[in-house]
């Protein structure tokens, strides 16, 4: 069921949801900062959708007549709400465990490197590179736009002259990315996540590919990793990207790429107006469905 109301009200709407028997409720909050909590005393503006779960055996039309009930009962108390008719949707319950699977295939990135799951069968031509890939919990199957962006910019930088020897890829989560890199032929790669399951998923991922013995994965802070790379990888969250600006940039060598993705559109220039304090020059900006990706250069 998807509502629309004031985002006043979201808690005192949510509740009634849930007495009626609803499972769980999400709001969609595209100009949330994800790393400055809300400051409970601020009572927020504008309207919002939220979507609301009942048990599909649960009779549509009277549970909608019941929601309208309670919002007409809420619309006193919460200015600006509106007591119309939720918007119903069927969903089909899935195995989610599994069900991404479908959507994982193997994808072809630049001229060598292809990126496939570790159950499809694939083909390789003379000179591809194959990145097998099973994400298990982690993230990073390369089907994501982040993903994506980091994987051409890396397929670009290894068909260069001066291709990166030293690779730092930070929030590796599956490892795609550090895989990838140390599979295109770079001598050490760093692969670093704050989430241990990752770090074990990408450990494993290093091993399925045969590129142990060049890439190494740390639960270490980035604080405390070694500098001097010749290519820095982030696809982490715009505001861990400006958070982390000044380690990011001092762990380059000169000369050094630095690949940030993991960006939503609307928040581009929060993160430029961020990186702009900083030796570099670009960015090269590269656009996939919602998500920027930006590639700078450590000045020599
Ligand atoms: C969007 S996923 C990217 C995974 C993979 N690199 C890719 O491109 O698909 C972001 C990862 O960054 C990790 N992460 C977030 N903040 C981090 C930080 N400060 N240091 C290291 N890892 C971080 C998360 O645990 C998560 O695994």
């Amino acid at each position: 069921m998807r509502i629309e109301i004031p985002a006043a009200g979201i808690d005192l709407v949510s509740h009634e949801l849930a007495e009626l028997g609803c499972e769980g409720v999400t709001v969609e909050e595209r100009t949330l900062d994800t790393f400055i909590p809300p400051d409970p005393d601020e009572i927020p503006t504008g309207n919002l959708h939220i979507k609301a779960y009942f048990p599909a055996g649960d009779d549509a039309a009277e549970l909608c007549r019941r929601v309208r009930e309670r919002l007409e009962w809420l619309a006193p108390l919460v200015p600006g709400l509106v007591p119309a008719l939720p918007e119903v949707t069927p969903v089909r319950n899935e195995d989610w465990a599994e069900g991404w699977k479908q959507h994982f295939s193997a994808v072809r990135i630049g001229p060598r490197l292809v990126v496939k799951p570790t159950w499809e069968p694939f083909t390789a031509e003379a000179r591809d590179v194959v990145v097998n890939l099973d994400p298990g919990m982690a993230f990073g199957t390369g089907t994501h736009g982040t993903t994506r962006l980091c994987l051409e910019a890396i397929a670009e930088l290894f068909e260069t002259a001066t291709p990166p020897r030293r690779v730092l890829d930070v929030g590796t989560g599956s490892g795609i990315l550090a895989i990838a890199a140390a599979a295109l032929g770079a001598e050490r790669v760093l692969a670093c996540d704050i989430e241990e399951q990752a770090c074990l998923t990408a450990s494993e991922n290093a091993l399925l590919n045969r590129v142990g013995d060049h890439l190494e994965v740390t639960g270490a802070p980035l604080s405390s990793l070694e500098r001097g790379f010749d290519l820095v990888l982030a696809n982490i969250l715009a505001e861990e990207n400006i958070r982390l600006a000044s380690e990011l940039v001092e762990r380059l060598a000169p000369g050094g790429a630095l690949v940030l993705s993991g960006i939503l559109q609307e928040k581009e220039a929060l993160v430029q107006e961020a990186f702009a304090a900083y030796p570099l020059t670009g960015p090269v900006v590269s656009h996939r469905e919602e998500w920027s990706c930006l590639l700078y250069r450590k000045e020599s």
